[in-house]
């Protein structure tokens, strides 16, 4: 199986996670473009979904589904989105299509956060997928040296702006020990809107599309 088809494996795994009604969290990217392909068979059970991205709510709204503001809803039963890497703990790196910030809001206002990924998103010491920074414009050469003073090499994703008008700095050559810890540091540089580091908000369940099957992981 490829990449593709064992996202599209977890995806549909996630299905039984479902509660019978409500409003859904729904995330952004590959993985999530599969499920928002399933959920056209079971939409009708929703009242709709709040969405993390322009691009989700696009595909949500193709389906058939109401998207709401997150202001109009009350805390989210569940939330499903995938990710960039996954240590043993279910922390997170995400942002790799840059909807970070409003994904770390969705997931963070969750009672339940379901994350879906190719098996290849497993490690043991995530960094090696270049971490994504969404940041104010003004702030971007200010924040880039305080990144390499965390250690990192931080690369402007040139001719990318975020849904929320910011640019993205992605950092390499990070090997993250401390997940949580890292995720304040970041967070305490002026000129940051949000780290894809989800640490203090992992994911609960891992679901991992493998060439024997679909795997749930629980954080250790
Ligand atoms: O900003 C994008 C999100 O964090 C995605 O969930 C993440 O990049 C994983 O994307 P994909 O499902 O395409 O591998």
């Amino acid at each position: 199986m490829n990449q593709d088809e064992l996202k599209r494996q977890a995806a549909q795994a996630a299905l039984e996670y479902l509660p019978d009604s409500g409003v859904l969290g729904i995330g952004t990217g590959s993985t999530v473009n599969h499920f928002i392909d399933f959920l056209a068979d079971v939409k009708n059970r929703f009242e709709g979904a709040v969405s993390s991205s322009e691009a989700s709510t696009e595909r949500l709204k193709a389906i058939g589904m109401q998207v709401f503001d997150l202001n109009a809803v009350g805390e989210l039963e569940i939330y499903v989105d995938g990710a960039d890497e996954s240590n043993h703990s279910l922390h997170l790196i995400k942002g790799g299509g840059g909807a970070l910030t409003r994904e770390k809001i969705i997931a963070a206002a969750s009672k339940k956060f379901v994350c879906i990924a190719d098996e290849s998103k497993l490690v043991h010491v995530m960094g090696k997928f270049p971490l994504p920074v969404e940041v104010i414009p003004m702030a971007r050469s200010y924040v880039a040296r305080e990144l390499v003073k965390l250690g990192g090499t931080p690369v402007w994703r040139e001719n990318f702006i975020t849904d929320n008008g910011n640019i993205i700095l992605d950092v390499q050559n990070l090997e993250i020990m401390e997940p949580v810890k890292l995720e304040t540091q970041i967070n305490q540089i002026a000129g940051v809107v949000t780290v894809g580091i989800f640490g203090h908000r992992p994911a609960d369940v891992l679901i991992l599309g493998s060439e024997s099957g679909p795997k749930t992981i629980l954080p250790e």
